[in-house]
């Protein structure tokens, strides 16, 4: 092409077709409207993937580099039409005339725009009311049942009224059990009602607390491992609670007067029936109750408690921490801090308590005006003869059938506004990118040894670190063992985790037999991986609940062949020999501080993948653990692909290649220099580390 402005037939409609092969069909449609020609430039098509939020590179054509892409891509060779290419495996395929992906030659000259990730969809789509809308089969039965309590409940003011003015004023006492009876029926099917209608809601709010658990949940795991150990304890904890206080609410007395709240109208109705033009009454108070709560739910709001969630941290601060902050006697400072936020704490949920306790009285004493008031006029229509005695007393019954609900939903408004805020927080919880926004279908061959490459791996943790990892270039042979090896902070760990995938490059990429690690699915890149981290958390459970994690289908002798082979037989020891016994029963706190290592060790190798990344897998071992540890490595060569960090100059002399990072960056990758017999080795490796420390 066309550097500057030479025409490329149909350049037009391959675009369009890409985008709608790239899912994007509204940004098709706009391309497809738009005033582009077919001799635009690389710069004018550059802009217009970024127009649409397609983050795209423009390339020469390279099978090496097309080799790693995720999505189709644009060829447009030095002769000819423009091509929309994808990667199959190792072969690559073109879009035919009739849409079918067909085998493709490359062609030798031109350049290629490789897609790089896609715009995040902007539909503006709740999640909560999507969710909401799958309990759509019990709409219909809590209305119905709603409406037929709403028309039963009149049953007693009009038994009322019709004794006042049959039975007493038209001396008819024969007709009272008659209409006794009517009344009871109505109230039975009333109270009927009523409890069918709670037993539905309790059913709908539980299934839709339910759903909304299992989305929380799910999205919690596929979050990137980045941002989940960013995110602390505590939001996990608030965004797993949220469909609790969905369920509190909608089943409990505060959902119920919301429902009922509509349902006003057929009292409205009534009283309208009843006595003509009182209706306005109860009518207007209602409008004046809402004004009065509107501000006074402001002025309750105001002092909503703010130190909640800080409150909340420093619990799950003293779970986690109260044996260390013992040991280390370092309890007096955080006492105190505990304290003042305790005592904050206190003071603010007791405002608010005192604002929400006024807000229900002012509800109640509106209630009660409400009906005071109605009383009162109606008064002057039963001395008019407008309406009769019983009339009046019934609306006054009725009265309570609008105040009730009405109070009821207003003394909860704070409940209301804490679901408003949980439903915003659960619809911003579900926009998070998770690891399967993008598609990454590729497995890895899950028997044979692999081999991998770092180019350019370049990595910070957040915008203002120094890099972790700064342009890493180095390659490991199928079946390799090699040492990562560099002073503290170097960033060696953070390396182990991008070979797991664990951590997603920021720039230049990891290959697993040759494919961008970002093509494989990242669940089943992990489960497939073993890895061994330099700490880890036990359990509770017994020490084979901890082992099985990794291999949940281990039996028992291949659970004691992963403790020996990790150096960590004495642990079985310390338990008797009973790998099934409970590891609190045996002071597992003693247990994880030496234990831990064993037991991340041992689950790695329990694994038996052909790709074992450990971090300092040998870190403050006894020797004879140490020994046993180096024999399994020995006899793992060759067949597995080994990456390990350590400063154990013994345990580094039997890799057969050794990476020294120093700062991020590598300094020196390659066989051990003059490789030994171990002894005079270790001397070699250590100064070329200090060398470099230096
Ligand atoms: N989770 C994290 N968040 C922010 N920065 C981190 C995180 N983990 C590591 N770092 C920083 O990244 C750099 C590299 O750390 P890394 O743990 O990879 O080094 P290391 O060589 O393994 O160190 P060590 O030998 O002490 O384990 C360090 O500056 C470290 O402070």
């Amino acid at each position: 092409m066309h550097s500057q402005t030479q025409s490329v037939p149909n350049l037009k409609s391959q675009l369009v077709t890409l985008f709608n092969q790239l899912g994007l069909n509204a940004q098709a449609k706009n391309i497809e409207r738009s005033a582009l020609v077919d001799d635009a430039s690389y710069l004018d098509l550059y802009i217009l993937f970024k127009k649409h939020h397609v983050v795209a590179d423009l390339r020469s054509l390279d099978p090496e580099v097309l080799s790693h892409t995720i999505y189709p891509f644009l060829i447009l060779p030095e002769e000819g039409e423009p091509q929309i290419g994808r990667r199959s495996q190792h072969t690559f395929e073109y879009l035919g005339p009739h849409h079918q992906w067909q085998p493709l030659t490359l062609p030798t000259d031109g350049k290629v725009f490789i897609i790089n990730s896609l715009p995040s969809s902007n539909q503006k789509r709740s999640r909560f009311a999507s969710q909401f809308k799958q309990q759509k089969k019990w709409f219909k039965p809590v209305f119905l049942l709603s409406l037929v309590a709403s028309l039963t409940g009149l049953a007693i003011p009009l038994f009322t009224m019709a004794v006042y003015d049959r039975v007493i004023g038209g001396q008819a006492p024969e007709i009272l059990h008659g209409i006794a009876i009517g009344a009871l029926l109505a109230l039975s099917i009333f109270i009927y009602s009523r409890m069918l209608r709670a037993k539905v809601l309790a059913r709908a709010s539980n299934k839709l607390a339910r759903d909304l658990s299992a989305v929380s949940f799910n999205q919690l795991l596929s979050m990137p491992l980045m941002m989940l150990s960013r995110v602390g304890l505590s939001n996990h904890l608030a965004r797993l609670r949220n469909a609790e206080k969905v369920r509190g609410l909608l089943s409990g007395p505060s959902g119920g007067g919301l429902i009922d709240l509509p349902f006003t109208i057929v009292a409205l109705i009534a009283i309208t029936v009843l006595s003509g033009w009182l209706v306005l009454v109860p009518f207007c108070m209602l409008i004046l109750f809402y004004l009065v709560m509107k501000a006074l739910n402001r002025f309750t709001q105001a002092a909503s408690p703010t130190i909640s969630n800080d409150y909340q941290n420093s619990l799950n601060e003293l779970a986690k921490n109260v044996l260390e902050l013992k040991t280390a006697g370092e309890t007096e400072g955080w006492y105190a801090d505990f304290i003042r936020r305790c005592r904050e704490h206190c003071r603010q949920q007791f405002l608010y308590t005192k604002r929400n306790g006024l807000t229900a009285a002012v509800a109640h004493a509106m209630g009660l005006m409400t009906a005071l008031v109605t009383v009162f006029c109606g008064i002057f229509l039963v001395l008019n003869q407008s309406i009769s005695p019983g009339a009046l007393i019934a609306c006054g019954m009725l009265i309570w059938r609008i105040t009730g609900p009405a109070q009821l939903a207003f003394s909860s408004a704070s409940k209301i506004n804490m679901i408003t805020s949980t439903v915003t927080q659960f619809d911003r919880f579900m926009e998070v990118t998770t690891e399967f926004n993008q598609l990454r279908l590729d497995g890895p061959n899950l028997n044979k040894a692999p081999a991998l490459n770092f180019k350019h791996v370049t990595f910070r943790y957040s915008a203002e670190a120094e890099p972790a990892l700064s342009g890493v270039t180095f390659d490991v042979e199928a079946g390799e063992t090699v040492a990562i090896i560099g002073p503290n902070g170097s960033g060696k760990s953070t390396l182990l985790l991008t070979a797991i995938g664990v951590i997603d490059t920021q720039a230049g990429f990891v290959t697993l037999d040759g494919k961008n690690l970002k093509q494989f699915d990242p669940e089943a890149l992990r489960q497939w991986a073993a890895f061994s981290p330099t700490h880890t958390e036990l359990l509770p459970g017994s020490l084979a609940d901890n082992l099985r994690l990794a291999k949940p289908d281990a039996t028992d002798d291949e659970l004691c062949q992963a403790l020996y082979e990790a150096g960590g037989d004495a642990l079985k020891e310390v338990l008797g020999g009973d790998l099934n016994r409970s590891l609190s029963a045996q002071g597992a706190n003693m247990f994880s501080v030496i234990g831990s290592g064993y037991i991340s060790l041992a689950r790695a190798l329990l694994k038996k993948s052909p790709l074992l990344v450990m971090d300092e897998p040998i870190a403050n071992r006894n020797p004879f653990a140490k020994k046993t540890f180096i024999e399994t490595l020995t006899k793992l060569k060759g067949k597995t692909t080994i990456l390990f960090t350590s400063h154990d100059q013994e345990l580094i002399q039997h890799a057969d290649k050794v990476v020294i990072l120093d700062k991020g960056s590598v300094v020196y990758a390659g066989p051990i220099p003059n490789k030994p017999n171990v002894d005079n080795g270790n001397q070699s490796v250590a100064s070329m580390e200090t060398t470099h420390n230096e």
